[in-house]
């Protein structure tokens, strides 16, 4: 037997992968169950000015820093983009990413409506965008209080804020409702399996063509 090519093994070009959704619909959830499942995609680290929760790692789940930091960052042009979410500031550094896109690497970002939009304005090409929406408003709010983690008031004004953030829906590719969490997984893992064989990503191909017919 020769060579066995399939299609996953040739060269191609990283994408830009976001999920999004009101707080409490589980992007995070599933934003954790995909690195843990998949080592092609790496987070995108955001910068936040909001305190760490529970848990959470510095340089991990977020780049906690302080206003005076997010204010020199933003001067130094060290954003993809950046929005105000909530009361505090959440930005995309830079970094690595455009040389890792051309590397293959994949990566996931965890950002509101506002972030995509930014996202695609700079980069359309890349960009494949999920929003997650709960059952129903009623199983939202359940969500948001069995996380434990936000004070009543605070989880009054996700919900005030989750109808706005919804009415987003169809600025994105794709939509998942997030009722059993394995299956909305399933389909999120479906979502990225397919957009990672787009043609157009597909850079080996011409290549490998070239050689096929000879
Ligand atoms: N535009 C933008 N939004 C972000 C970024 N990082 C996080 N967010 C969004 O900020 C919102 C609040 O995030 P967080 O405080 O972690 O609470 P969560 O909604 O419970 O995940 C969510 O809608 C995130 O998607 C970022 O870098 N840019
Ligand atoms: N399909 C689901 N069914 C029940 N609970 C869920 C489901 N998905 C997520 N959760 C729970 O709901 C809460 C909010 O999920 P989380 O992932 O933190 O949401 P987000 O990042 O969108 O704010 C968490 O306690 C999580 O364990």
């Amino acid at each position: 037997m020769g060579d066995f090519k399939t299609i996953d093994k040739l060269a191609r070009r990283g994408l830009l992968f976001i999920l999004s959704s009101p707080s409490g619909a589980g992007k995070t959830t599933l934003s954790r169950k995909l690195l843990e499942a998949d080592d092609d995609i790496k987070l995108s680290v955001s910068a936040t000015t909001r305190p760490p929760r529970p848990g959470e790692v510095d340089g991990v789940h977020y780049q906690f820093v302080s206003d005076a930091t997010f204010d020199r960052m933003v001067e130094e042009d060290d954003f993809y983009e950046w929005a105000h979410v909530f009361h505090h500031r959440y930005g995309t550094p830079k970094g690595a990413i455009r040389e890792g896109l051309k590397d293959g690497q994949d990566y996931l970002f965890d950002i509101d409506w506002q972030g995509t939009q930014q996202l695609y304005q700079k980069d359309q090409q890349d960009v494949v965008s999920v929003f997650i929406l709960p059952p129903s408003l009623d199983e939202l709010r359940r969500r948001l209080e069995s996380r434990a983690q936000d004070s009543s008031d605070v989880i009054d004004s996700r919900m005030e804020r989750a109808r706005a953030e919804i009415s987003h829906w169809a600025e994105y590719d794709y939509v998942v409702i997030n009722d059993n969490v394995d299956e909305c997984f399933d389909r999120v893992r479906e979502v990225l399996d397919a957009e990672r064989m787009r043609r157009t990503r597909q850079t080996g191909l011409i290549p490998f063509v070239r050689e096929l017919m000879g």
